[in-house]
């Protein structure tokens, strides 16, 4: 019998099944991430990672089992929990004719959030973004400087914990060294990140914990060392051998 460790857990799947069709998509999920953790979920096409943060935003209901964050279930307690969560989609959802700050001021108000400028422009310095980009279009934005500014926008909310798909996917090799420096500075900062990806390389690099997800089941969990990263190499093999198992 697997047995279930509570470990003080901000974002929490146990048994959780979502079943939109048949077969169902996520069968009795265990997992939990700790705050100030970066965990990944690593799993091919259509292993269930995008539904499973989509049930953690409650846009899908369990069928059995629990979606938890900070130990309140996800679909009772849908606001509370939106508020604490900065969701970075694969692609940005930031408007193109405006400027980076524009965008920001923008969704601060819709969100009644009041920030001064030096609070912004702090939040670009913190995020690395290039001064010479946070009054211009973000139609002249590269992928990465639009994720850049979608975490300032998450700083500015002062949201506790993010959830990422696939974030660093069509990133060239430095905004990934850049991302993933900025993923660890924010966890160091205590917040608690989940990200999910089918990037093994790059779930090594940035996570603390790995959960590879197949068929919508956990099929293995992988912990970095104290000070030191997660073996590449030995999570390439269990990814394969699961993929063709
Ligand atoms: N709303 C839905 N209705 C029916 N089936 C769905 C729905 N959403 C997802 N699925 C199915 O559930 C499975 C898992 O989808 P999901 O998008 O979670 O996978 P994924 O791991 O994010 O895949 P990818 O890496 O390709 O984006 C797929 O077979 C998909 O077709």
């Amino acid at each position: 019998m697997i047995k279930i460790q509570k470990i003080n857990s901000v974002i929490e799947a146990s048994s959780l099944c979502v079943d939109i069709n048949t077969p169902p998509i996520l069968k009795t999920l265990n997992f939990q991430v700790k705050k100030g953790e970066v965990y990944a979920l690593l799993g091919g096409n259509g292993a269930g990672k995008s539904t499973t943060l989509k049930t953690f935003l409650g846009f899908n209901i369990p069928t059995s089992g629990n979606a938890k964050i900070d130990d309140q279930e996800v679909t009772e307690a849908l606001d509370t929990t939106r508020e604490k969560c900065a969701y970075l989609p694969e692609s940005a959802t930031l408007y193109p004719h405006l400027t980076a700050r524009e965008n920001i001021e923008y969704f601060l108000s819709l969100a009644n959030i009041r920030k001064s400028q030096d609070d912004i422009n702090q939040a670009f310095q913190k995020v690395a973004l290039q001064q010479d980009a946070w009054d211009r279009h973000m139609q002249t934005y590269s992928k990465g400087m639009r994720q850049k500014t979608a975490i300032a926008l998450a700083l500015l909310r002062e949201a506790p914990i993010f959830l990422l798909d696939e974030p660093t996917s069509g990133l060239d090799p430095v905004a990934i060294d850049e991302f993933n420096h900025l993923v660890r500075e924010l966890a160091l900062s205590g917040a608690t990140i989940l990200m999910v990806t089918h990037d093994v390389y790059g779930a090594c690099q940035v996570a603390d914990r790995i959960g590879l997800l197949r068929n919508g089941e956990l099929v293995g969990e992988f912990d970095a060392p104290e000070n030191g990263r997660i073996d590449t190499e030995e999570v390439h093999r269990a990814f394969a051998q699961k993929e063709s198992a």
